[in-house]
């Protein structure tokens, strides 16, 4: 993924590297920032690279079936997310597992998605790729998270010990390296690769240790995941009208991303919570529901790979 977007992934380790030193260096300051950035982050461009994905499915599927497919494409989606919302009020842990679970295979779908492998080493890469930037955070600084995942499955968490919590984070770093290694040796990453996936894995690990946990996590996923799949759109769109520019993009998306906000705004004001965690936990629960459609659609853009041929926007409705 590094070559493909070296500008983009030079400035997201560098940028990373800075927001670790600058909250090492100023931790208070950092404590004080940290609510903003992430927020920010989120509400600013983790939000927005999902707001396009009615553009994604016209593209891939219009042609085959016109207006009664789009018909199909809003219903579905909107069917998923509230059938996951009951699911959320039946059962939050097992929700909670769903959300993670998906969510790791999303993450690591998107650093991943260029390595040429079976459906099931692939599904495991992926996984352990996610483990590794959903867990390390979450590990590092538990007890951020586990007041928020108290919020979310509406019962305690019990103590984890530090030896369980280093061991954990230990586990799911050795086995990243050791899976850069394994693909490495069967011929799958270039040594080029092996260097560049080696030092973004380093510079992650130092900015999920070295910031809060919601400030790292939030730059990985506005930063590392977010922009690179919207750059992956953006090539995907420019496949069928060359000349289309972030630009484009930032436009499509800002209808669906103050829909998305607006929608974020009204749970949490209807859910009548004051407590940051609470809010938090609410952020983490409308995130899944907008994200499980998403990546069920983003699965689709990477099996598919090249759209059908439509003319770009004639008669596709935004
Ligand atoms: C960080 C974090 C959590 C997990 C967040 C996840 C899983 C986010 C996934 C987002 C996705 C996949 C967005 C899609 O593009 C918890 C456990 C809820 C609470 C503690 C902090």
């Amino acid at each position: 993924m590094t070559a493909r977007y070296p500008v983009l992934y030079f400035w997201l380790r560098l940028s990373s590297l800075l927001l670790s030193t600058l909250m090492l260096v100023l931790p208070g300051l950092a404590q004080h920032l940290s609510l903003f950035l992430a927020l920010m982050l989120i509400a600013g461009l983790g939000i927005p690279h999902g707001a396009t994905d009615h553009r994604i499915f016209s593209v891939l599927l219009y042609r085959k079936g016109g207006k009664p497919m789009m018909t199909r494409f809003y219903s579905g989606y909107l069917g998923l997310m509230l059938i996951y919302a009951l699911l959320w009020w039946l059962s939050p842990v097992f929700s909670l597992l769903i959300f993670l679970l998906t969510s790791m295979y999303h993450f690591g779908q998107s650093n991943w998605n260029y390595v040429n492998l079976g459906s099931w080493p692939r599904a495991l890469l992926y996984v352990l790729y996610g483990a590794f930037v959903l867990f390390v955070p979450i590990l590092a600084h538990f007890e951020t998270a586990q007041p928020i995942v108290a919020s979310i499955i509406q019962r305690p968490l019990p103590q984890a010990s530090p030896l369980l919590l280093n061991g954990g984070i230990g586990l799911v770093v050795i086995l990243n390296f050791g899976m850069i290694g394994l693909l490495w040796v069967g011929g799958k990453l270039t040594l080029q690769q092996v260097w560049a996936e080696v030092l973004n894995l380093c510079i992650l690990l130092v900015l999920f240790v070295s910031t809060p946990l919601l400030v790292g996590f939030a730059l990985y996923f506005s930063g590392w995941h977010a922009l690179s799949s919207i750059q992956d759109q953006i090539v995907f769109f420019q496949s069928q009208k060359p000349g289309y520019r972030l630009k484009d993009y930032v436009r499509e998306a800002i209808p669906y991303t103050g829909l998305a906000i607006f929608g974020l705004m009204m749970m949490i004001w209807y859910s009548n919570s004051i407590q940051l965690d609470a809010v938090w936990g609410i952020l983490f629960i409308f995130l899944s529901l907008v994200t499980l459609p998403h990546l069920l659609l983003i699965e689709m853009l990477y099996r598919i790979g090249q759209p059908a041929e439509v003319e770009w926007g004639a008669t596709v409705p935004e």
